[in-house]
This record gives structure tokens, sequence and C-alpha cells, in this order.
């Protein structure tokens, strides 16, 4: 962040007054929340391999187990490495049945990022609470509270209070207030329940999405912390905190294998890396903001520093990158790679885990994003609010395939949503895309 403007972006007084407040601390808990992730994420690739943060009872999903078979997922795609961690940490055999070693593997990231999910949702909720007070405070977020509720959740539910309550601790060194006394059980599931709101056309709600590109934390490579402040309908507000966000643009493409290669590229303290970044934007301001995150392990300062981003200038589809997501069940392949070669785009996608392709098209990196779900399935709002607004302000264009702008305003999904999501730095690439995708659509399999 060497050409850093040392300004608060868009904060005093130099933004229009609406929302200013709203946009201050959305900020801070977003920060909050990004090294609350950091550090359940430097748990799981940890050396140490974690054996401090074991569950006292001898359930064979140890935390300690999760974090070596983390580190495993995250460093390696080979399957055998991965079975060796299985046979160490839970006494599994290689003649354990393929599916259920998938099973478990399954299961074991999804307790990690349910984990987070949940604690950051309850963080995050709190703080806007606290600043808002909780009668005005309504969120639309990920993860509903039930299942973390049930009985046979309780040391799951442990652990999140714990969680929430380390991160709480830390909340002056973000500018905010924390609990005078750490919270309880019953606080924190009160303020994981607040999220309970269904969304819809008229009134505030926020969107939350706690922990996005869920494989991608599992794995150590691109996540994202989603923010965005909906007035009757529309989003007003877009907050982005993306931990693992590269300061050399290069380092994105480089998915799972991204620690092993980091490792070899950058000298081997963490404080050497700087990386992790928090976008921000105000809608109709005309400016889009990113703040470097504030690691824990230097010494925070607030207020942070914030500089402004710009969508890339380029219009020639030849020096354009694109992004899409990882995941092929996510977003089909074949037929952006269509799209690719008949607009005259040249590079290899660029496939990203979460909004972090957002911040891409947003910070200039890369020049378009299209995400084509299989027919059927719903894109959530939460999925997309925050990066909508963060590249517009930054100069930038999305809609839906068919031209229009995403719809906030009908629930929990982006309703009626033509085709895919298709987002880009300039209006005449963006056109471009429409019109392969209506040349190209008849013939696809979508
Ligand atoms: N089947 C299917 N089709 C399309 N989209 C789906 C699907 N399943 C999930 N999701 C949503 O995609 C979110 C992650 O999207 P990404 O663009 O980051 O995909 S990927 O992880 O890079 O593959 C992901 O967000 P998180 O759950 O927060 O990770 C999901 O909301
Ligand atoms: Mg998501
Ligand atoms: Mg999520
Ligand atoms: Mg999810």
């Amino acid at each position: 962040m060497e050409d850093q403007e040392e300004n608060m972006g868009g904060f005093n007084g130099v933004m229009e007054p609406n929302y200013s407040r709203e946009l201050d601390v959305a900020v801070r808990a977003v920060q909050m929340a990004c090294f609350l992730c950091q550090k359940v994420q430097q748990g799981l690739i940890s050396k140490s391999n974690g054996q401090v943060q074991s569950k006292e009872d001898n359930s064979p999903v140890t935390v300690a187990g999760t974090c070596s078979l983390s580190r495993a997922l995250a460093t390696s795609c080979d399957l055998h490495v991965v079975l060796g961690t299985l046979t160490m940490s839970f006494g599994i055999t290689y003649n354990t049945k393929k599916e259920k070693l998938i099973t478990i593997l399954i299961s074991l990231a999804e307790i990690t990022s349910h984990k987070t999910d949940w604690s950051v949702q309850a963080t995050v909720s709190w703080l806007l609470s606290e600043s808002f007070g909780s009668k005005n405070v309504s969120i639309v977020a990920e993860e509903d509270v039930q299942s973390l509720s049930k009985v046979k959740a309780a040391d799951l539910l442990e652990s999140v209070v714990k969680t929430v309550n380390d991160c709480l601790a830390e909340a002056p060194r973000f500018g905010l207030q924390g609990p005078q006394m750490a919270l309880g059980t019953s606080e924190v599931l009160a303020a994981i329940s607040r999220c309970n709101s269904n969304g819809g056309p008229t009134g505030r709600f926020w969107a939350l999405d706690p922990v996005d590109g869920t494989l991608g934390f599992v794995r150590g490579d691109q996540y994202a912390v989603a923010l965005a402040l909906i007035e009757d309908g529309e989003p007003v507000l877009g907050v982005l905190g993306c931990p693992n966000y590269p300061m050399r643009k290069e380092w994105l493409s480089y998915q799972h294998r991204y620690h092993r290669i980091i490792s070899k590229l950058t000298p081997p303290t963490s404080e050497s890396w700087d990386k992790g970044c928090v976008m921000y934007a105000r809608r109709g301001s005309g400016e889009a903001w990113m703040q470097p995150l504030l690691q824990g392990h230097k010494k925070l300062v607030w207020p942070n520093s914030a500089r402004p981003v710009q969508v890339s200038a380029i219009e020639n589809p030849a020096l354009a990158t694109f992004c899409e997501p990882v995941e092929k069940s996510n977003s089909s392949h074949s037929f952006t790679a269509g799209l690719a070669h008949s607009v005259g785009l040249r590079k290899q996608p660029l496939r990203v885990y979460s909004m972090v392709k957002y911040a891409a098209i947003a910070r200039g990196d890369a020049e378009i994003f299209m995400k084509f779900a299989k027919a059927g399935y719903k894109e959530k709002i939460w999925d997309h609010a925050a990066g909508v607004v963060i590249i517009q302000e930054a100069g930038g264009v999305v809609t839906d395939a068919g031209g229009s702008p995403l719809d906030f305003s009908k629930g929990l999904y982006l309703e009626g949503l033509d085709r895919g999501v298709i987002a880009c730095a300039g209006a005449k690439l963006h056109e471009k895309i429409i019109g392969a995708v209506d040349a190209s659509w008849n013939s696809s399999s979508l």
C-alpha cells in the first residue's frame, strides 16, 4: 500500500453526511470480523497443529484434528496427503471407504466454517446493535441459529462464544466499544437470532455474508466478509473485507496452491506479506475506498487510512482479464469459455473464490466477472449486494445477463435474475458480453 493517502476515505466530511455513521461502524465491524476469521484461519494452517485448541471430550472430531486436516487441504490436493492426515489425526485407516472419507472431510470443513460463520454473525450483529440500538437493527444473514442451539451442538456453541468474546475484547483497538463483561451463551445466541430479517422492498436492513467463499476460507485461500445496507430495496452501502487479498495481483490466481507458493516467493514472516483489505462505498458518492486490513499481530491504530479505488480503463477484450467462480458447480466454465472466445478475450480466466472477484474488478485487477449458475439455483442477496455498490461507485457496471440491475427488493434471493450476473469495468466490455450471451444462450445447455 505504498501509494496510500493519509485520509479517512469517505469519513470526516469528505462524503455526504448520509449514512456516514452507518458506514463508519460497518467498516470497523467488518475489520473486526476479518480479524476473527484470520485468527480461526491461522489456527487451521498453523504449524503447532492446534493442540491447545483440542476439545475436552474424546470425540473423533477434535479441533486439533481439523487443524491438521485443513492444513493438508490447504497445501495439497493430493488425496494421499489428505488420507495420511486423516490416518494420523482420526485413526482412520486407508481401508476406510472413500465415500466415508469424503463425508468426514466435508463435515470437518463444515464444522470449521460454520463456527466462523456464527461467530462473525454474532460479532457483527452485536456491534451494530450496540451502535444503533437493537430495535433499529434488522439483518439478513446466511446462517440461522437453529442448528447451533441444538443440545448436540453444545461444544460448538461454547467455541463460538469464546471466539466472539476473544474478538470483542479487541473492540477498542478498532475504535469501538466492546462489552463490559464477556457475553454469555444466551447473549451470543440472541445476537445471532437477530439476523432473522427476510429483507423485502421497504425499510432498512443489513445483508451479511459472514464468510463468503467457504471453500476458499477452509483452504487458506481467498474469502470475504460482506456487509451491505439496503434501504427500500436498494443497496446504499457496501463493505467487503478481503483478508487474503494480495497486494500483487498475480497472486490472486494461485488458488489453493496459494500458501505453498506465497511461502516460496516471500520472506517467511507474515508481517512482510502485505495482504488484506477492506473496500467500501456509498451509493451515489462516485467513490470507492480501500483500507489495509488491521493486522492482529501489528500494533493496531485507528483511524485507519484509506485510498480510493477505480476500475480498470482497459476496453480491449484482448487485454482484459475475466474472473469467475472456482467451482464449476457454481458457474458454468464451459459457457464462459465460449463467451470469452466469441468476444476475443485472450487471457486465462482468473478463478477466485468468493466476492473477492467483485473486489478485483473494483480495484482494477480484472475487467470482467461472470457467474452463470445452473438453472433453478437462486442467487442470494448477501452474495452480491456489497460487491455491486463497490463496483458501481468505482466506475463499473453490474447487471444480469439481460442488462437489468440486480433486484435486491424481493426478499432473500435475486428473484427474476435473467440467466447470470455480469460485472464489467466499463460499458463497452459489458455490451460485448451481453451480446455474446444472447448469441450463444440458446445453443448452451444452461
Ligand atoms: N450450486 C450453486 N450454484 C451457484 N452458487 C452457489 C451454489 N451453491 C452455493 N453457491 C453460492 O456461491 C457462493 C460462492 O460463490 P463463488 O463465486 O465464490 O464460487 S466459488 O467458491 O468460487 O466456486 C457461496 O457463498 P458461501 O456459501 O458464502 O461460500 C454460495 O452462496
Ligand atoms: Mg456467500
Ligand atoms: Mg457464506
Ligand atoms: Mg454457505
